[in-house]
């Protein structure tokens, strides 16, 4: 006879034996499969808790996220109080109010002129990959500001985090002039 209860030894997870038979390869005896129980639903709900953990990881880092298409219609710029809150996972941005328009502000200071514009290519191929586009400034021959929001609502839209997310997982230390 099947256990009716199982403490699963990972999650102690209290299963009924209504719930165990959906578990019951074909054809396998009662006998057989209460051995195999224990390793079976382990690993399964091993994997199920790795899954949500990493589903909770993604849902917190942003740059494992993707960038979803701007269509008009259904996207509104997000409050103030929606982006302040997802402000701390991009730490090195600063939120700036540009004449009503909600922006995520980044600068950084490159070696010269044409270091600026191959951070600007890197970015740019990032951009493109993800559909979503940043916009950028080369001033002074060797600062650089990033800006990035939504044209298509005229503000801020998960989006510009997860690209700023992403802009800060690209190797640029290569183009920037020393502190
Ligand atoms: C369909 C596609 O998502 C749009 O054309 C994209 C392209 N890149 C974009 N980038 C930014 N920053 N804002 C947009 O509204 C935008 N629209």
């Amino acid at each position: 006879m099947l256990p009716t209860r199982l403490l699963l030894p990972l999650a102690y997870v209290p299963l009924k034996s209504s719930q165990l038979s959906c578990l019951r390869p074909y054809g396998r005896s009662s006998a057989h499969v209460a051995e195999l129980l224990p390793d079976l639903v382990e690993i399964s709900l091993s994997r199920a808790i790795l899954n949500g953990f990493r589903t909770f990881c993604s849902s917190q880092d942003l740059s494992l996220k993707k960038c979803v298409p701007c269509k008009r219609k259904d996207l509104s710029p997000m409050t103030e109080g929606n982006a302040s809150e997802l402000k701390p996972k991009v730490p090195e941005w600063e939120l700036v109010n540009d004449g009503g328009i909600m922006k995520l502000r980044r600068n950084w200071k490159v070696k010269n002129f044409l270091q600026g514009l191959e951070f600007f290519k890197v970015v740019g191929d990032l951009a493109e990959a993800e559909g979503h586009h940043p916009d950028l400034h080369l001033v002074g021959w060797n600062n650089v500001t990033i800006e990035i929001w939504t044209h298509a609502c005229g503000g801020l839209t998960e989006n510009d985090f997860i690209l700023a997310a992403k802009i800060d997982k690209l190797p640029l230390e290569s183009f920037l002039r020393r502190k």
